[in-house]
């Protein structure tokens, strides 16, 4: 590949995604907000603070100016917190390129507006120009240059397409899907249910209770995926059922090492980095007004909110009606 992509947001997903573009054959800057994260990109190939001793491709570079960084750039990574999205985008689309395509590579809905990160960048760049990457994915994998499957959405399949084969390398395959609500929401949910699945296992309930909170979950995340217009096929794909998968099973997700420190007793951290803390409560709420049945999302929601302790939580989930299963 030739030509020039540009990753905004310099932390581990945003340095882990350059990396891997770079790999791809693009020239690819990196935008971020902090000069010692530069320096140490730009002249040590490594980002610490996010990615420890790996080292990164020497022709990646880290600027703090956004026109440098979109000047000229075919496709704009986005990889900043869910949360931070709506206010980083505006100051960005005047730089961008015409024609330059925006993917979102953030996990969550918007809590203040409860707009997906597609739909946030839509607004500005226009549905066409709005894509979404999600998937399996630790950075700390993808940085390291191990094998990895993720998903590619955009509203039109050629754009999808043009964008699975523009980021795919030899270690990173991307799949091409024109369901961005689905590729999305699977991403965002999953991390509502990684804290709960932390939860299980923090509070040592056993591998069982976690396989049926896990499998539970997923009944939940495509219903609620669903009443958004995301397709029933998307979710058991990558982005869903597979991100699901890697995230409700491993300490190296941050949303599951945040549920597990709750299990074990600790108290709330507001500031946690996990990025189901922000969206449990929108989720909990578009599920309940389209009237969609997500009881661990519930729960997962009311004891984050300080609301209801894990045990009360745990009782009132195993003391539901009895119900047939599908
Ligand atoms: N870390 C992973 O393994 C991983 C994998 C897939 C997806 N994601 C998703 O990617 C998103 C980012 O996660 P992360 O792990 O990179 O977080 P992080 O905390 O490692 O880094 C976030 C970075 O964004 C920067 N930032 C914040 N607001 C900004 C702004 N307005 N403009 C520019 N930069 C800004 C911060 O300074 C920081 O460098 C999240 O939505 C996460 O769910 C993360
Ligand atoms: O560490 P987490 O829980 O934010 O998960 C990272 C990625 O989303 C895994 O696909």
């Amino acid at each position: 590949m030739s030509g020039k992509i540009a990753v905004v947001g310099a932390g581990a997903w945003g340095t882990a995604l350059a990396a891997s573009v770079v790999r791809a054959g693009w020239s690819c800057l990196l935008l971020g907000r902090d000069s010692e994260t530069a320096a140490k990109i730009n002249e040590l190939h490594r980002n610490p603070r996010y990615l420890g001793e790996i080292e990164l491709p020497e022709t990646l570079r880290m600027t703090l100016e956004p026109a440098e960084a979109l000047a000229g750039a075919e496709i704009v990574l986005v990889a900043v917190p869910a949360q931070t999205v709506s206010s980083a985008l505006p100051g960005l689309a005047a730089f961008a390129a015409p024609g330059s395509v925006f993917v979102s590579c953030a996990k969550g809905i918007d809590r203040e507006t409860g707009r997906t990160m597609s739909g946030l960048m839509a607004t500005l760049v226009g549905n066409d120009r709005a894509a979404v990457l999600s998937g399996p994915s630790f950075a700390i994998d993808v940085a390291a240059g191990l094998p990895t499957a993720v998903t590619v959405a955009a509203s039109d399949i050629k754009t999808a397409k043009m964008l699975a084969e523009s980021l795919s390398n030899p270690v990173l395959r991307c799949y091409a899907s024109d369901d961005i609500p689905g590729v999305e929401l699977g991403g965002a949910l999953k991390n509502v249910l990684a804290i709960a699945a932390g939860i299980v296992h923090g509070r040592q309930l056993g591998a069982s209770a976690l396989a049926a909170l896990t499998t539970r979950g997923f009944a939940e995340l495509r219903r609620v995926a669903a009443a958004l217009g995301g397709r029933p096929e998307t979710l058991v794909g990558l982005s869903g059922l597979g991100d699901l998968i890697l995230t409700c099973g491993s300490e190296k997700s941050r949303n599951f090492a945040y549920g597990a420190a709750i299990g074990r007793g600790a108290p709330l951290d507001e500031l946690a980095l996990a990025e189901g803390v922000k969206t449990a409560a929108m989720a909990a709420r578009i599920a309940r007004e389209h009237g969609v049945e997500a009881p661990i999302i519930a729960a997962v929601d009311a004891v984050l909110d300080g609301g209801l302790s894990v045990e009360a939580a745990i009782d009132r989930l195993m003391s539901r009606p009895l119900k047939t299963e599908t």
